[in-house]
């Protein structure tokens, strides 16, 4: 299967933090989330996918191409959409829609205005004005008018209602029908991603933990609960970890063969959200 990019052993330090030895590709055709604890490397590696920073060592490709050595064509063929408010306040959309067009080499006006109508957005008023969620939907206008083939965005629905998010969600999975379009982007919010991510890459303190598809995800990890009298030590290892109550303990697994095998009736399990991932998966690494 084609890679839109490919991070390979990636590092990029900074004083007290340092991205180590991160690879993971971007499967073509596909949405994949990114996930991790705050301050783990989400920004810094988007930052590094968009050139905007540079890696210590390591490669980045992008289209099969290393995005160092052809920067400029890259850039055109990638819709960026951060968190924080990008435009310049005082203007208004129609104003800021004619600084960025002419930076495209494919910017198609008609596609703009098709967006701009669809998210009932207005032409006039001054972005300083606008909600969070107007913002929000103008930077994902913008990057989708450039016919792009690579959307990339750092916590695009952060800060947005229910509502404002799953409209945001669901232009994701329209603009994902055409094959040839790959999005990237990271989230807080796993329930955005569980939703419409086909894969899912998990950073922790600057480590890829895993990057894999959602339905292995699924099947890999078992959210387990039972009495505490069960947990000897062979157990326990077969556990990411174990919350103990004064009831029983509850703990997430990805040995759930080996984990039914052995305690067989004597536990209850249910498949593992992506939450109970990340929160078991961050207090093993604190654990150490
Ligand atoms: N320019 C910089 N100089 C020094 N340290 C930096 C710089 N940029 C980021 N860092 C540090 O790198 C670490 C990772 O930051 P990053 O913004 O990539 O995390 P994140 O996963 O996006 O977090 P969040 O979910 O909170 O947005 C943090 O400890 C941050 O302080």
């Amino acid at each position: 299967m084609e890679n839109a990019v490919v991070l390979h052993n990636v590092n990029k330090s900074y004083d007290g933090f340092a991205l180590n030895n991160v690879s993971f590709p971007v499967k073509k055709g596909f949405i994949t989330g990114f996930i991790g604890p705050n301050g783990s490397g989400k920004t810094t590696t988007i930052k590094l996918i968009m050139n905007l920073i540079h890696e210590d060592s390591g490669t980045i490709e992008l289209f099969g191409q290393e995005h160092k050595k052809h920067a400029k064509e890259i850039k055109q063929r990638i819709g960026f959409v951060y968190a924080e408010n990008p435009f310049y306040d005082h203007m208004t959309s129609e104003q800021m829609k004619k600084v960025i067009a002419p930076f495209y080499k494919k910017w198609d006006d008609t596609l703009f205005k098709k967006y701009m109508a669809d998210f009932d957005l207005p032409w006039k008023k001054k972005i300083k004005h606008l909600s969070t969620g107007m913002k929000m939907k103008l930077s994902l206008a913008i990057a989708l008018s450039h016919h792009a083939d690579f959307i990339l965005m750092d916590e695009p629905t952060s800060g947005l209602d229910p509502v404002v998010r799953r409209e945001v969600l669901d232009i994701l999975s329209e603009v994902i029908q055409d094959e040839n379009k790959t999005i990237f982007f990271s989230s807080h919010i796993t329930t955005d991603l569980e939703r419409i991510a086909d894969y899912i890459t998990f950073i922790h303190n600057g480590n890829i933990v895993f990057h894999d598809d959602k339905d292995s995800i699924r099947d890999q990890y078992l959210l387990v609960k039972g009495a505490k009298e069960l947990l000897d030590e062979d157990i326990r290892s077969l556990f990411i970890d174990v919350i103990e109550t004064p009831v029983g303990f509850e703990g997430l697994t990805n040995e759930p063969e080996k984990v039914k095998k052995l305690m067989g009736d004597h536990i209850v399990s249910e498949s593992a959200s992506l939450e109970d991932i990340m929160v078991y998966m961050g207090r093993r690494e604190k654990r150490g």
